[in-house]
């Protein structure tokens, strides 16, 4: 992608006057303002309407630019018919072109766009091609860079319009003939033409041309990004590009979608280097023009309606992450206050960054479905291509001076080379005059004697150099593409023949192997079986048409080949292809690869130089050689070439063998002049018998080439052809119903996988609900205003406060209640100590009585007339009660006072006791009350901390000033 930029500023040369032609030069920077005009004043039929806000961009009577250095991006929009699908299920027109310029809502009239060009479902690629690409493809040819690319939702004809099929072929088969046919029209410069083709598939990139290329590293330079280590291939003639193009489409990522049985996988970029300078001998620092033309085919977007699943997913969220991409870049670009252009995020934003940044021209074909089911998507795509409409560019002539362009390396190359030649030329000649010379005779003569056998060795040595030099001459000389127009021979005088003719006509487009019949299954793609002229642009008038028009084509063959690839499902072809394309630069198409034992020293240089005119003249040799039925032997390579490649590949030979044919003729004539001159020379005339001899084995071959040519023309297939194309089919057959039942199977395993991902699924949605639900209580409470939410929170602390002072007063109550009972407690402790005092009092005395008693007692007992006999001692007893009685209060009643008293002393006790008991819980309780008080206050003074805070935070709110009266009232109150 790499290229060199010019300077900006730089005036275009002959581009300009292209650009007043091309669309693009229609809608310049000045168009910007014409753009989002409404056309409500330019009596169109939506102006009547007032009651919708009309959405037009219209960009009708556009002046041109003066300067005609800016450009706008070319946008185009292309609709295809209805698919046979969208018929069937009933589909309304949702979008329409109406008028060549406008796409118009079907439902909604008053909504509209305006773009440089809008096709309509009729409308042929080809016409297509020269509004929104040739513009693009003469510029690249003339210096300037180009970008021609196809955006659209999945299934809408971005492949369609770039690649094509047999019956109509796409943007960029007819940019490649284009670019050749240029090289015919422009005799005064001869090019270089490159090729490279890569994809980017999962934000990977890989190398179409090159099966080992994978995963390249994209780079920058002072010229741009490029990627590292890509294969680029020389490039002969449109056929020689095609099939390199249709070599890489077999490795391209395509699969079926429920959208697009053929949907392709991945973005590819086609890119066609371009270097040109004046023919003819260019001096030292003279200019090169180099430019790229990059032609890009981009993956689908897919909308959310697609039930991908696995692999396809992944392919998916891939190719929509990067569509976003560039569309945020395509905004941002237009937006004009972006400083930051996010090309990073993404490879495609990456390797387009050049073009999208102004530094050529740009084309954007939009394709569009007009399918009311779609039309969701069609209106994304409607506005992305607006969005793009208003990118400015700024294209100009690429030129580079230093050597490092390929054609100048090749041109030097060439013109030392031929100096080489001469010098050995001079070396041949000189011999003869030396011999003239009258001093050297004697000399020469005796070294002639002396060293015959030496000399003879040397002049071979020589011969063989020479013809080496030939040879490589040749090969560069062919690299190098010029117009075979008439100026030709009168430019070239000192070099007849030397250059390859190339007649670029329509016929060399007709290489694809169109007679390869897609087996579709699916009957939306059961399409005809029927023969086409190559080239016809495909009849557009009728839907029916345009089904027999799908399909036929190579990118479809190749499509079919490589489909689902994702699921495993292979074919063999790649092989076949690789090698094909591991054939050295340049690798024009071909046969086979095969070394054969050549007779003339000059095919031997060019065989094992490998050039393309000798790998053809091996074949041409090697076809002479074998028999007939060998050449299509099911087993060479050749049995994948169909007739038609095959007539391509024979005249591509015959044109070769004929430029052959002219070059040794030339070579012959020079040699019959020096014949002349030195008649007794005998290596010239042997060298002239060599040349006559292969002059007449060319001509056997081209007129055996002829013969093939005719025999294989279509209307002359043999019973082998038919016989083979039968076998061919078989195994297409064979290996479709293999590849069926392997999906098959697959299907039953992504069934398996669909049932237990939706119950997982299932559960993920109840949690997704949930989490929505937090999500939404979250965002609410986000949501609400500041002073909102402060005086929400005032209102909680005054609430708060509320509650607070309530629990204060009832605490406060309660203190009382208890003070009162600890008091009254108090009141019962002290009256109890009272009468505790007194009834130990009488305790005491009633204790000392005892005593006394006892000792009484004691003193009785022990006197002599208590020692009488037991009668006389009841007796005794008795008076003693009596004299007792007489005395006082008996020992028994004393007892029995003593024990009351002792009751009592007890009850008294444990009445003390329970009061202390009581105390001390009233004690604990007033403590309580006390450290709840502290609490209280100390919460009060936080509340005061908070409120000043919030005062603060919100200045001198008169609310939170009277909220700050309210709550410090609040406070004295509670203090
Ligand atoms: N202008 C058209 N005329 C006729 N048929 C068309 C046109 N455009 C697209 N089609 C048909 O519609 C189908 C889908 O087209 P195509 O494969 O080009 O879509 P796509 O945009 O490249 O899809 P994807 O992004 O999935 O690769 C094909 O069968 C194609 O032949």
């Amino acid at each position: 992608m790499a290229s060199g930029q010019g300077p900006k500023s730089k005036k275009l040369g002959p581009v300009s006057t292209r650009v007043a032609k091309s669309p693009s030069s229609s809608t310049t920077s000045s168009s910007k303002q014409y753009l989002e005009t409404s056309i409500d004043g330019q009596s169109s039929p939506a102006s009547s309407s007032a009651r919708s806000k009309p959405q037009y961009f219209y960009s009708e009577n556009v002046h041109l630019d003066v300067e005609r250095s800016k450009e706008n991006v070319t946008v185009t929009v292309r609709f295809r018919p209805l698919s046979p699908r969208e018929i069937r299920q009933g589909e309304d027109i949702a979008w329409y072109a109406d008028g060549e310029t406008i796409v118009r809502n079907e439902h909604n009239p008053t909504t509209a766009y305006a773009y440089d060009r809008v096709f309509g479902p009729t409308t042929t690629t080809r016409h297509v091609y020269d509004i929104a690409a040739q513009h693009v493809v003469s510029g690249a040819m003339e210096g300037v860079n180009g970008t021609i690319f196809a955006y659209g939702v999945t299934s809408s004809g971005k492949t369609h319009t770039m690649h094509g099929d047999q019956r109509s072929p796409g943007i960029i088969p007819l940019a490649v003939k284009d670019a050749f046919s240029i090289i015919q029209e422009t005799p005064n410069r001869e090019f270089l033409l490159r090729v490279s083709y890569l994809e980017i598939y999962n934000e990977v990139v890989n190398d179409l041309l090159n099966p080992a290329g994978q995963n390249l590293r994209i780079r920058e330079d002072a010229q741009g990004t490029f990627v590292e280590g890509i294969k680029e291939e020389v490039v002969l003639s449109p056929a020689h590009a095609l099939s390199l193009i249709a070599a890489g489409e077999e490795h391209r990522h395509v699969g079926s979608t429920n959208f697009n049985l053929l949907s392709s996988r991945s973005h590819t970029i086609f890119t066609l280097t371009i270097e040109s300078s004046p023919c003819g001998e260019t001096g030292e620092g003279e200019a090169v023009n180099l430019s790229q033309l990059n032609l890009i085919d981009l993956a689908g977007s897919e909308s959310s309606k697609a039930e991908t699943t696995g692999i396809r997913r992944k392919e998916g969220s891939y190719i929509n992450k990067s569509l976003l991409t560039l569309g945020t870049v395509i905004s941002k670009l237009t937006d004009g206050k972006a400083n930051h252009i996010p090309y990073r995020d993404s490879k495609l934003t990456r390797l387009l960054q050049s073009s999208l940044s102004g530094h050529g021209r740009v084309s954007l074909i939009c394709t569009v479905t007009p399918a009311s089911s779609s039309s969701e998507e069609t209106h994304n795509t409607l506005k992305f291509a607006h969005r793009a409409k208003h990118i400015e560019i700024q294209a100009a002539q690429n030129k580079i001076i230093d050597e490092k362009s390929l054609i100048k390396k090749y041109q030097n190359e060439i013109r030392c080379l031929k100096e080489e030649l001469d010098q050995l030329k001079r070396g041949i000649v000189t011999v003869p005059q030396l011999r003239d010379s009258e001093d050297d005779i004697v000399l020469l003569k005796q070294k002639l004697e002396d060293g015959q056998f030496k000399l003879q060795s040397r002049l071979e040595q020589e011969e063989e150099a020479k013809a080496a030099l030939l040879g490589r001459i040749q090969r560069l000389t062919k690299l190098i593409l010029v117009s075979t127009k008439a100026s030709q021979s009168s430019r070239f005088p000192h070099r007849p023949g030397l250059r390859r003719r190339h007649s670029f006509g329509e016929e060399e487009l007709a290489y694809l192997p169109y007679k390869r019949r897609d087996l579709i299954l699916d009957d939306e793609n059961i399409d005809m079986y029927a023969s086409v002229e190559p080239n016809s642009e495909a009849n557009e008038d009728t839907v029916k048409e345009e089904k027999k028009t799908r399909k036929h084509g190579l990118l479809n063959w190749l499509k079919l080949r490589k489909r689902d690839s994702g699921l495993g499902t292979l074919t063999n072809t790649s092989d076949r292809s690789s090698g094909m394309k591991s054939t050295s630069i340049p690798s024009t198409p071909r046969a086979d690869q095969n070394n054969v034992p050549t007779e003339s020293r000059l095919s031997h240089s060019l065989q094992t130089e490998s050039s393309p005119s000798a790998d053809l003249l091996s074949d041409a040799r090697e076809e002479k050689e074998a028999p007939e039925e060998n050449i299509f032997d099911p087993e060479t390579p050749l049995t994948s070439i169909k007739s038609s490649d095959r007539i391509d590949l024979l005249r591509e030979q015959q044109k070769i063998l004929s430029g052959e044919v002219a070059l040794h003729s030339s070579a012959l004539k020079r040699l019959s002049d020096e014949a002349a001159r030195n008649p007794q020379k005998d290596q010239i005339h042997f060298e002239m018998k060599r040349l006559k001899d292969d002059i007449n084995e060319k001509n056997q071959q081209i007129a055996f080439l002829e013969k093939k040519i005719a025999d294989a023309s279509p209307n002359k297939m043999t019973d082998l052809e038919i016989m083979q194309e039968i076998d061919e089919l078989t195994a297409q057959l064979n290996e479709k119903s293999f590849e069926l039942e392997v999906k098959a199977a697959d299907n039953r395993i992504i069934q398996e996988q669909l049932n237990q991902k939706i119950s997982e699924c299932e559960g993920l949605q109840e949690t997704v609900a949930s989490l929505k639900q937090q999500l939404a209580d979250t965002l609410e409470l986000r949501n609400t205003p500041k002073d909102e939410r402060l005086a929400q929170e005032v209102d909680d602390l005054k609430h708060k406060l509320a509650e607070l002072t309530e629990s204060k007063e009832q605490l406060e109550l309660r203190n009382q209640k208890l003070a009162e009972e600890s008091s009254y407690a108090k009141g019962l402790a002290s009256a109890a100590a009272v009468e505790l005092k007194a009834l130990s009092e009488e305790v005491a005395k009633l204790m000392n009585e005892n005593e006394r008693l006892s000792s009484e007692l004691a003193a009785s007992k022990s006197s002599p007339s208590q020692r009488k006999s037991t009668i006389g001692m009841r007796n005794g007893r008795r008076e003693v009660i009596s004299k007792r009685t007489d005395i006082g209060p008996s020992a028994a009643e004393l007892k029995r006072d003593l024990a009351i008293s002792k009751e009592r002393e007890l009850s008294y006790e444990a009445a003390l006791l329970e009061k202390d008991h009581r105390e001390a819980e009233l004690h604990r309780r007033v403590e309580e009350s006390k450290q709840r008080e502290a609490y209280l206050e100390n919460e009060l003074a936080n509340m005061w901390v908070l409120v000043a805070k919030l005062k603060k935070s919100h200045g001198n709110d008169t609310d939170d000033h009277s909220t700050l009266d309210t709550l410090r009232l609040d406070d004295d109150r509670l203090i």
